[in-house]
């Protein structure tokens, strides 16, 4: 066969990518995975708020709430090799996994609400299970790649990231708990954007892995739009594979986002959250995201507010509401003027 036909063929198989115009969202009401009080209510609280009524509002769009999953009531669990609740935490997420997965095969984009991050394991999974070619953008100030020996802090939401790679599987002991899960995700599909809270064996394996990495610094460089467009180049050149974006609501800075467990200062602006959502909603290739951290405890009523509306904007853009409005569909002019 020449060189054309080879060509031809090949453009004919790619598959012609378009954003899914139905969702579904989960509730994850766990917080577990760290130490303060209060994230397990965001997805009520983001429901009270108008969530579903506000992507409903979005044209053409098929919005079903699969309400929340179920989380363990078991008793909290002693820490196991310096991982606070790590059996509530495996429920979790192995509960979350199989819906994570049934809303995606009702073909669906799935949103899941945490909860905090140590979700992530869950819906990664889940996620995985159904298309294994899947590419993974962690949004977040934090790195949540340590392992139960380089965390500090022995909260699993700083480790989600670990526990899911299989390069990195060989830095874990045995975890009682976690048979269900087989890190079968390559480091190779991860990237991260929004970094600027990396703790030291982080950075270590960042840089071993050689992980597309799009840090606050790197943003203030090349600009949000290609920041993004950089590092889906770099896992996937082609842009054939779907997208999975984690995004912890700590990616913004503290100011537009203060009710999170763990703020840090000069973060994303909500307007390059946005943006960044609208870039990746316009792939056509967006099947799946997590919005993460989202602590209603924290702060005042304004904090709240302006946290939980950041969230709602972000997947808003993310499920391609424009910010520039729609005109009514088949009007020809505008209203005639009124005569006094
Ligand atoms: N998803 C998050 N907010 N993660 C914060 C992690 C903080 C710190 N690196 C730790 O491992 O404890």
């Amino acid at each position: 066969m020449n060189g054309l036909k080879v060509l031809v063929r090949r453009m004919s198989q790619t598959k012609k990518w378009e954003p899914l115009a139905r969702v579904g969202i989960l509730g994850v009401p766990f917080e577990k995975g760290q130490k303060k009080y209060g994230v397990s209510v965001a997805p009520a609280a983001l429901r009270c708020a108008g969530l579903v009524e506000q992507l409903r509002q979005i044209e053409g769009l098929d919005v079903k709430d699969f309400g929340d999953v179920d989380t363990p009531k078991s008793p909290p669990s002693a820490r196991v090799d310096n991982m606070e609740h790590l059996e509530q935490v495996s429920a979790c997420a192995q509960a979350l996994s199989v819906r994570v997965a049934e809303v995606l095969r009702d073909d669906r984009v799935v949103i899941t609400i945490g909860g905090d991050h140590s979700i992530g394991v869950g819906s990664v999974d889940g996620h995985y299970k159904v298309n294994e070619d899947m590419i993974l953008i962690w949004v977040d100030a934090h790195a949540d790649i340590n392992t139960n020996e380089t965390s500090d802090s022995g909260s699993v939401h700083g480790m989600p990231v670990a526990l899911l790679c299989r390069e990195l599987s060989d830095y874990w002991p045995y975890l009682p708990t976690m048979d269900w899960q087989v890190p079968r995700f390559s480091i190779k599909n991860l990237g991260y954007i929004g970094l600027r809270s990396v703790d030291s064996y982080e950075r270590l394996a960042i840089e071993k892995y050689n992980i597309p990495t799009f840090a606050m610094e790197d943003v203030d460089t090349h600009g949000i739009k290609s920041s993004v467009q950089h590092v889906l180049q770099q896992l996937d050149p082609r842009g054939e594979k779907p997208i999975h974006v984690s995004f912890d609501i700590d990616s913004l800075d503290a100011l537009e986002a203060p009710s999170t467990g763990t703020p840090v200062r000069g973060g994303l602006t909500l307007r390059e959250g946005i943006n960044m959502m609208e870039t990746i909603y316009a792939t056509g290739r967006l099947r799946a995201v997590d919005l993460v951290e989202i602590n209603p405890a924290i702060g005042t009523d304004t904090d709240r507010r302006h946290t939980i509306d950041a969230g709602l904007s972000i997947l808003k853009a993310a499920l391609g509401a424009p910010r520039r409005g729609t005109a009514p569909k088949g009007v020809l002019d505008l209203p005639k003027p009124t005569t006094a």
